[in-house]
């Protein structure tokens, strides 16, 4: 239903080939390591800002972690903030992937199980140029705000006053270099900005929303996380990706969530077979749909002992007896967690996938993931709501949402600053955080 939506213009649905192959150079352009670098001033500023909003609204902890990671994307997609999930922009942007998530549901369409029904003219077939439809409208979604980008260069004094992001970058490669990025139409060009919101906002945020849960419901992870940045950082500044070598903990604990609760719970779009196979004594036609379990590999016992366990101490790379900081109750299942047979992947986990569609976003996905965690968990601790009778409220660790992605149910907790000396630097810190965000001005409405 993707290639009817989208007609293979978005990178998510596009086949194996020459024309995926182009757009994944493109993106690679933008989420390479060396470019990954001059995001991290946006990350740290806009982690800033989520904790200083926390402050003022800590029951509303969901929306803001949404726009901290829609922020940091169109930051680099278009070199725009975003300041509130309510703007138009965004509104738009989540209408269109409300629209292809209903779109993904196994079974609603015939066409997926008989494929040549995508042929069938529309005038015969409602439900398709209904689909298409909406394809067009998102598609000039998406060229709008490539143009956007596109006037505010030809306006601009100097290419300097623009600020850099993903489509400045690519309009300008295109310009020099029309042979090799001329070669999408405007259309498909598009696109490849616009899918940083769609593959890496929500994704990004579901695993945040994963790990308040997860730490409200181990209180003993949170403890030597806030044992490792007391001894680390201290109380007088925020933590900073400066700090990120000399907080291994922190770095295991984002590596855990990842693993405990993959966001794409089947391994993100479905894949093909490019040519028939036999596994296991099965054979499998070309073109079968395949699906990757990415649950059943990350909760895979000979990988993760006592897999529904969260304890960072399996990512933590070192004897945790080298680490003076943790506390001692915190380190005690250590041996425990030692597996029978290492994941093979470098990440020790699945949920970026693998192979040549692997997540293009890793990389930016584990910054954010590390400096939102970072200076959350610098300023607050995390906790379960009281109920009426006092006791600390049960949390069910496996009520999500059903789909393709997945998230926590909404659910309540206590969020509260760790000390007054770090309120009185969290709204110190916001103010820089707050001159760096200007250089990327808000659409306006
Ligand atoms: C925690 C956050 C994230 C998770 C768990 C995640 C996971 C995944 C997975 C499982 C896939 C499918 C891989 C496959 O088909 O084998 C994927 C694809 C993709 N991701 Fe991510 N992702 C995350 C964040 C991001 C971010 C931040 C971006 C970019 C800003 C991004 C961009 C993409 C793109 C463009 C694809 C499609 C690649 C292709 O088909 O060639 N992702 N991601």
């Amino acid at each position: 239903m993707g290639e009817l939506y989208w007609d293979n213009a978005g990178i998510l649905v596009q086949p194996y080939g020459k024309e995926w192959q182009i757009r994944r150079r493109m993106l690679h352009q933008a989420l390479n390591p060396s470019a990954l670098k001059l995001y991290k001033p946006v990350q740290e500023a806009e982690a800033a800002r989520l904790c200083r909003a926390l402050l003022d609204q800590p029951k509303s902890y969901e929306g803001l972690i949404d726009r901290f990671t829609s922020s940091v994307v169109f930051s680099i997609a278009y070199g725009h903030r975003i300041d509130s999930m309510g703007s138009n922009v965004i509104r738009q942007r989540l209408e269109f992937m409300k629209y292809s998530a209903s779109l993904n549901v196994p079974g609603r369409y015939l066409a997926e199980s008989i494929p040549w029904l995508k042929h069938v003219p529309n005038f015969l077939a409602p439900w398709k140029a209904e689909i298409q439809r909406h394809g067009r409208e998102e598609a000039a979604t998406n060229v709008a705000l490539l143009r956007r980008v596109q006037d505010e260069l030809r306006t601009a004094k100097s290419p300097s006053d623009v600020p850099d992001s993903l489509s400045k970058l690519l309009l300008e490669a295109r310009e020099a270099d029309p042979t090799t990025f001329g070669v999408l139409s405007e259309r498909d060009f598009s696109f490849v900005p616009a899918s940083l919101f769609g593959a890496g906002s929500d994704t990004t945020a579901s695993t945040l929303c994963s790990a308040i849960l997860m730490l409200v419901t181990n209180p003993h992870v949170q403890a030597a996380a806030h044992a490792e940045l007391d001894h680390v950082v201290g109380m007088t500044r925020l933590p900073t990706f400066d700090d990120e070598k000399d907080l291994p903990y922190l770095k295991a604990l984002c590596n855990e969530t990842l693993r405990i609760r993959p966001v794409a719970v089947l391994g993100g779009t479905p894949h093909a077979n490019s040519v028939a196979d036999t596994y296991k004594g099965y054979y499998i036609p070309q073109g079968t749909t395949i699906l990757s379990n990415s649950w059943a590999i990350n909760l895979n016992p000979t990988y993760y002992p006592n897999p529904h366990h969260f304890n960072p101490l399996r990512f933590l790379g070192v004897d945790p007896q080298t680490l003076s900081y943790l506390p001692k109750f915190s380190i005690e299942d250590f041996a425990e967690m030692s597996p029978p047979q290492s994941h093979p992947a470098k990440e020790g986990h699945s949920s970026f996938g693998w192979g040549r569609r692997i997540c293009p976003g890793a990389g930016l996905a584990q910054n954010s993931l590390f400096i939102a965690l970072a200076r959350l968990l610098w300023a607050f601790e995390f906790r379960p709501v009281r109920e009426d009778n006092g006791a600390e409220r049960r949390y069910d660790t496996f009520a999500y949402t059903q789909g393709f992605n997945i998230r926590p149910q909404p659910f309540e907790c206590e969020v509260h600053v760790r000390s007054e000396k770090h309120r009185q630097v969290l709204m110190a810190e916001a103010i820089g955080a707050e001159n760096v965000m200007d250089r990327f001005p808000p659409f306006e409405e």
